[in-house]
């Protein structure tokens, strides 16, 4: 067990929810409250790097923009390289690209087509798992370079959005610190 209840609490406090953001319905989890609360972000990085040291991976891979946020120190404290995964056009060397439907719209994603190798064992690190989209199109884009997804940590999950099922469809099974189920 990565995390005790106590820190499970301390870490769901400090997420906001807003109602209706960004169209009405949704139930907006926001991990920039969490950002701005220094001990419940060095808190999350920490976890992370317990449950993910010494386990061989190689490189983590993280999606725009707020995978960035949280694969780019959790790199830095496993000592491995970070290779973002960015929206159309952003990216200068030569792509592969993939589209993919989002919990309110859709989008598509980029990597750098040298930026992994075969032996490349990689963890995928985003702030949120919903309907899975992003991290399908994630994974696609992975596997046509060639490297192998060996596992996903997420801060956050929203189990009722089917994130977890679609996953596993393609053979992974995500991690996350918190669940927002019915709530
Ligand atoms: O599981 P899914 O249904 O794919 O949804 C989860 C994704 O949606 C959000 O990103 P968003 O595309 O809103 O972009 P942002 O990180 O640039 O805000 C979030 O950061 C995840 O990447
Ligand atoms: N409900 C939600 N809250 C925050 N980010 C999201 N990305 C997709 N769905 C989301």
């Amino acid at each position: 067990m990565v995390m005790n209840e106590q820190q499970i609490v301390q870490l769901k406090a400090a997420i906001k929810t807003i109602p209706n953001y960004p169209s009405e319905g949704i139930l907006f989890r926001d991990v920039t409250s969490l950002l701005e609360n220094a001990e419940a972000f060095a808190l999350t990085i920490n976890l992370l790097t317990k449950k993910y040291e010494n386990q061989g991976f190689t490189k983590i891979v993280g999606t725009e923009a707020r995978g960035f946020i949280f694969g780019a120190p959790l790199a830095l404290a496993l000592g491995i390289g970070f290779i973002p995964v960015r929206k159309p056009g952003k990216l200068p060397r030569a792509t592969y690209s993939q589209a993919y439907q989002l919990e309110y719209g859709e989008d598509v994603l980029e990597i750098h087509r040298d930026a992994l190798t075969a032996d490349d064992k990689v963890l995928i690190i985003d702030d949120l798992l919903a309907t899975g989209g992003t991290i399908e199109a994630t994974t696609k884009l992975i596997r046509c370079v060639g490297a192998k997804v060996k596992d996903l940590g997420f801060i956050i999950s929203l189990p009722d959005l089917g994130g977890e099922k679609r996953l596993a469809a393609i053979g992974l099974t995500p991690y996350s610190l918190v669940q927002y189920a019915g709530e």
